[in-house]
């Protein structure tokens, strides 16, 4: 697979020159294939955030690059002229619907295409795709974007992001604070712009069952390092490993560790819910057969 992204020794200190100065990534070399569903894991303040945010030059190095698609970002790439590359990287912050701000839901849609220089219309017919992508009924286009529930007025700030057209679509804890059906909503939307329409997908999360059932490949986080990349099953094959950062383990690989710790035999550790079931019905039918 092609490389929509690459960090090459990327460094990057918060408050350089000040007595506060602190480095939140700290020499980061690491690549995210095109088309790719990448989740970034790491305990609080490993520097998730502060590396996603240089995908889209919302942050810049302090020492390194990094290449997006054609476009080399470097310590002295400056705001000008990045405009039109940001329209191709979307980002979704924690709690998006912070940052509603329109008196409808459509206009809101609507505002960054408009803000593109895109046609009122165009910019209408983008946003009704828009909504259409993450699910919320057309009914809803003229209502105040403060009248709906938490996992709608989300919804809508994702479909502001998504009218862009963006390539790549980075969500930083988008679960954050939503019940479990807003979560599974919010996953299923991940999946499909994934599957569907080839975004590349960069997830930060701390939610490992997410991880598993979602992604293909993983980035570890420690103390502004990457100190493992995988797939989930290379990552989640050493408990201790994971622990010792910090981690949880999937639940059903944790549920599978502790038959394990009470001495029953389970074979390779499984990741997700079927998995496990999988494993237990093999174990369950063996026992039956050594009975017979
Ligand atoms: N604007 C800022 N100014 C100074 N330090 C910052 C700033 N933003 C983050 N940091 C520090 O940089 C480090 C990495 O923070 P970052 O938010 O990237 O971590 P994270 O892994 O995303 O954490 P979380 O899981 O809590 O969101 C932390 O020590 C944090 O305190």
């Amino acid at each position: 697979m092609d490389q929509a992204i690459s960090f090459d020794h990327v460094t990057h200190t918060y408050q350089a020159k000040t007595p506060y100065a602190q480095d939140a990534l700290n020499d980061v070399s690491v690549t995210i294939a095109e088309n790719s569903f990448t989740a970034i894991i790491g305990h609080t303040g490993s520097g998730k955030s502060t590396l996603v945010q240089h995908i889209n030059a919302l942050l810049k190095p302090t020492q390194g690059t990094i290449k997006v698609h054609d476009k080399l970002i470097t310590p002295t790439t400056t705001n000008k002229n990045l405009k039109e590359f940001r329209r191709h990287v979307g980002m979704v912050f924690q709690f998006p619907e912070k940052q509603l701000f329109e008196e409808t839901v459509i206009k809101d849609i609507m505002f960054g295409p408009k803000n593109y220089g895109v046609s009122e219309a165009d910019a209408k017919h983008a946003a009704v795709d828009a909504m259409n992508l993450v699910g919320l009924d057309q009914s809803l286009a003229e209502k105040s974007p403060f009248d709906l529930s938490g996992g709608q007025m989300r919804r809508v700030a994702i479909a502001g992001v998504l009218a862009m057209r963006p390539e790549i679509l980075i969500l930083d804890e988008p679960t954050a604070g939503l019940d479990p059906q807003g979560h599974k909503e919010m996953m299923t939307l991940a999946q499909r712009l994934h599957d569907h329409d080839q975004m590349t997908i960069i997830l930060v999360t701390h939610q490992m069952d997410d991880v598993v059932n979602y992604a293909s490949q993983v980035i570890v986080m420690d103390r502004g390092k990457i100190v493992k990349t995988g797939s989930p099953a290379q990552i989640f094959a050493d408990p201790e490993w994971v622990y010792e950062r910090q981690l949880n383990l999937p639940s059903s690989t944790e549920f599978a560790q502790r038959l394990i710790d009470a001495g029953i035999p389970m074979g390779k550790l499984p990741l997700t819910v079927n998995q496990l079931a999988d494993r237990i019905a093999e174990l369950v039918a063996k026992g039956d057969s050594m009975n017979e």
